[in-house]
């Protein structure tokens, strides 16, 4: 897995951070007829790229409250290179609100003479994207 973090101005100055992981899905994830992923895969990224979020915006993973408009667009496969990026969109007190995106960028196209064969795919294939909610500590009383 790889990460990235990109800050942009916003009202709060952590508004506009984004971070970015990319991750091989392992053919122990296919759960479906011709290798397809479960839906909570996805999930489980968003999980962790909003943990990283919660630990770059406010020193702590953070607990995931909830998710909105969680949408699957496309499938994902066993043998796929995804991207999964999280956008910091609003800070409140103690709750900041993410947009969740999950794209396929490469995938395996095997064949009987080349098991391995995979291409990148470009643009991605938007896969999933969902609005989340996490919670933070609130600061330390004085
Ligand atoms: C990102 C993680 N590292 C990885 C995970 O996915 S963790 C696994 C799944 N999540 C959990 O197991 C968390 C279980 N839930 C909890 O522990 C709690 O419900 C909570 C910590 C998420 C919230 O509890 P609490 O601290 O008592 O909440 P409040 O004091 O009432 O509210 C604090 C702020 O959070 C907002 N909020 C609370 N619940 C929700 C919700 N379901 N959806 C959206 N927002 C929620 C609430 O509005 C407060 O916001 P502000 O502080 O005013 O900004």
């Amino acid at each position: 897995m790889s990460g990235r973090v990109d800050a942009a101005a916003g009202e709060d100055p952590r508004v506009g951070t984004l971070v970015v992981h990319r991750r091989y899905v392992d053919h122990g994830h296919a759960h479906y007829a011709g290798g397809l992923v479960d839906g909570a895969f996805g999930l489980a990224l968003f999980g962790d790229v909003a943990t990283e979020m919660c630990i770059r915006t406010d020193g702590d993973e953070g607990l995931f409250a909830g998710y909105a408009d969680v949408r699957f667009h496309a499938p994902v496969r066993a043998g796929d290179v995804v991207e999964v990026r999280a956008e910091l969109v609003r800070v409140g007190r103690r709750s900041r609100d993410l947009d969740l995106v999950l794209s396929v960028v490469a995938r395996g196209e095997p064949t009987a003479e080349r098991p391995g064969a995979s291409r990148p795919v470009d643009p991605p294939l938007v896969a999933t994207t969902a609005r989340g909610t996490v919670v933070v500590p609130g600061p330390d009383p004085a």
